[in-house]
């Protein structure tokens, strides 16, 4: 039996469905709480990757929300009397990185709110679509707190500092088409077109090789990290690489016989 059709009701917050066979639909289902993110939901989340990624059969992850929210943030009812010794011991979020060391494509998809911790997953995923009602805020200052998720570092990086900075200080939220504007998200989607438009784009993923597709992935990362002349010598040695590989060999002959590749992921 597919690991998937194991997964489907398995967890209490998260649906996970298999609409295309090789791409792994996440839906945040945590309703009452606008899909405030708890333990529970990021545990289940976590398991959801890490099956994901040892999944051969499964080529990229779509994440959603509902209509009304992506996820309104961490959860505060949750984390509202946690001492600095326990978040400290405990490194309270670090669980939250998984998702920056997931090899496979994740595509966003976001309707409603996108706020705190919901924000930050969104700007962790790898492409990052919006419906039109989508609404991305940083409204931890409102709670005496800071961005805890990646939020300062990402967000900064994504729209510059001034934009960063006002939405961070003032806890205020943008819409999806100033999202799109500034560069944050790649389309902006009537809502009943978001799904079908994120599945697309896995859909067409899955048709190419997936290791180019992971090594693309890694070199674009890896311009988060590194400085120009490094991130070049990184991307050439990655491009070096592809050539020892069959999918290569596939691709051009393909190209130069005039017919679709038929990669084999080797
Ligand atoms: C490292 C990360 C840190 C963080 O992420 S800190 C959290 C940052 N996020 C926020 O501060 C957003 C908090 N939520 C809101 O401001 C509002 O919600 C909205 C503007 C998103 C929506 O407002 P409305 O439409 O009036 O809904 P409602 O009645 O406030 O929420 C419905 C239920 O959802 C619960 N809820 C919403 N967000 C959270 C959350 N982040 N943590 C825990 N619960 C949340 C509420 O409490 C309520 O529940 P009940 O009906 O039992 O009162």
């Amino acid at each position: 039996m597919r690991a998937n059709s194991v997964l489907r009701g398995a967890y209490k917050n998260i649906i996970v469905d298999n609409p295309i066979k090789s791409v792994q639909l996440v839906t945040l289902d945590r309703p009452k709480a606008l899909n405030a993110l708890n333990n529970e939901l990021m545990a289940e989340f976590n398991d959801i990757l890490n099956k994901a990624q040892s999944d051969g059969e499964i080529t990229s992850v779509v994440l959603t929300g509902s209509d009304k929210a992506f996820a309104a943030g961490a959860d505060i009812k949750e984390m509202k009397d946690i001492s600095f010794v326990e978040a400290y011991k405990r490194d309270f979020l670090s669980s939250w990185n998984l998702i920056r060391d997931f090899r496979k494509p994740i595509i966003g998809a976001v309707s409603g709110y996108a706020l705190g911790g919901g924000f930050e997953i969104a700007m962790a995923t790898d492409i990052l679509l919006a419906s039109e009602s989508a609404k991305f805020g940083q409204p931890e200052i409102n709670l005496g707190i800071i961005p805890g998720g990646g939020g300062t570092q990402r967000l900064i990086r994504a729209v510059g500092k001034a934009k960063a900075m006002e939405m961070i200080l003032t806890g205020r939220m943008i819409k999806a088409q100033e999202a799109y504007d500034r560069g944050l998200i790649s389309q902006v989607l009537p809502n009943d077109q978001l799904l079908p438009a994120a599945l697309k784009i896995a859909e067409e993923i899955a048709t190419k090789s997936s290791i180019s597709v992971q090594a693309a992935k890694e070199s674009i990362n890896a311009a988060y990290e590194m400085p120009l002349s490094e991130g070049l010598r990184f991307e050439r040695r990655l491009f070096h690489q592809l050539f020892a590989t069959n999918d290569q060999k596939e691709g051009m002959s393909a190209f130069i016989e005039k017919r679709k590749p038929s990669f084999t992921n080797e």
